[in-house]
């Protein structure tokens, strides 16, 4: 068995609504942007125009949340109100200056060339929807943790992201209908939970709509039992049809915002799927 210690916490971070400086314009911070942008969170983007990468380029001009200023990073002023910073820099001075500023007011850093100045790494990862997966070798070897991510991609059950979201709604629904934290109703619902994910198949529970999902409610959790897909209300010759996945959520629907978000995509696909 290896031994416990060596690792890292693996979390997910609730980014929604705070503030993250990121310093550099390359291609790694053009990749931090998209992390951190896909957690929602309002970006502070500090650097020269000159060294812009394409697809930072893309962001600062697509419908996204991000207050850009062109020029160096000035100082401790600079981290004013900040939640978090991540510097991507070729300028390791600068890059332990950040470092230490951060670290004396407590602000969580990572500094893409110097590990011991993050207080977090990033990681390889796989986005599907709401499913979320991150691959760290611990500072180990990056190149190995993006070979092993493309693996993983792999072999991921097909339609996982849709499935999560349609049980992510049947539960919402449960919960409603079935309110309370904890107690005899938290553990008859978890219960509940676990037979519906374990009896159905991923692509089953992907088909789930808001009609199957009431008779499930009505003739499972009602009556304590799992009906099967067919039951209620799955054809049996109902095939797979997801809507295509949308960039971005949250792009409003202007023709000129979609062609930017679709730009921007592919760039994206074209600047890391390797
Ligand atoms: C510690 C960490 C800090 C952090 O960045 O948070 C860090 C540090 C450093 N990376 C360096 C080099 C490379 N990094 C990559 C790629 C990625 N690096 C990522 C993360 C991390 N990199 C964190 C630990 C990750 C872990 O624990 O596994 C990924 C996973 C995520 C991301 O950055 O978004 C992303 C892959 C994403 C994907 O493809 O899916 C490649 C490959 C390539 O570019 O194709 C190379 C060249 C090959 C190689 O070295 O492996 C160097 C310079 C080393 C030198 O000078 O020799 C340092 C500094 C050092 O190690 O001293
Ligand atoms: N952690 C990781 O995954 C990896 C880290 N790296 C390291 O990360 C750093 C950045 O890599 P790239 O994006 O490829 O570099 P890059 O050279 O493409 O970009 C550097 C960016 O930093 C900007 N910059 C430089 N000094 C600045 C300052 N004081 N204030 C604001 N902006 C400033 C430049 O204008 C440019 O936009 C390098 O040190 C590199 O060695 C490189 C590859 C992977």
């Amino acid at each position: 068995m290896s031994p416990l210690g060596g690792g890292s916490l693996l979390l997910a971070w609730q980014l929604k609504g705070k503030h993250v400086l990121i310093v550099g314009g390359g291609d790694v911070a053009s990749g931090r942007i998209e992390s951190v942008l896909a957690a929602d969170a309002h970006v502070t983007l500090i650097t020269p125009s000159n060294g812009l990468h394409p697809l930072t380029k893309c962001f600062l001009d697509g419908p996204y949340n991000i207050t850009y200023h062109d020029r160096l990073f000035g100082g401790v002023q600079d981290l004013a109100n900040v939640d978090l910073v991540l510097t991507a820099i070729d300028d390791v001075v600068q890059s332990r200056v950040i470092c230490s500023l951060c670290r004396e007011l407590k602000i969580p850093v990572n500094v893409a060339d110097i590990p011991e100045s993050c207080d977090f790494y990033f990681g390889s990862q796989i986005r599907d929807g709401p499913l979320q997966i991150m691959i760290s070798t611990n500072g180990n070897s990056p190149k190995l943790a993006n070979i092993i991510r493309r693996k993983i991609e792999q072999n991921l059950p097909e339609h996982a992201g849709d499935a999560i979201i349609r049980v992510g709604e049947l539960r919402t629904k449960l919960k409603e209908r079935a309110p309370g934290v904890g107690g005899e109703i938290g553990k008859r619902r978890m219960r509940w939970m676990i037979d519906v994910c374990t009896s159905w198949e991923m692509e089953e529970l992907a088909l789930l709509d808001d009609q199957m999902i009431r008779k499930l409610l009505d003739d499972g959790w009602e009556k304590n039992a799992v009906p099967s897909p067919a039951e209620v209300g799955a054809r049996s010759c109902q095939t797979y049809s997801a809507t295509p996945n949308v960039a971005v959520p949250g792009v409003p629907v202007t023709m000129l915002s979609f062609v930017a978000g679709a730009a921007c995509a592919s760039l994206f696909l074209l600047a890391r799927r390797r």
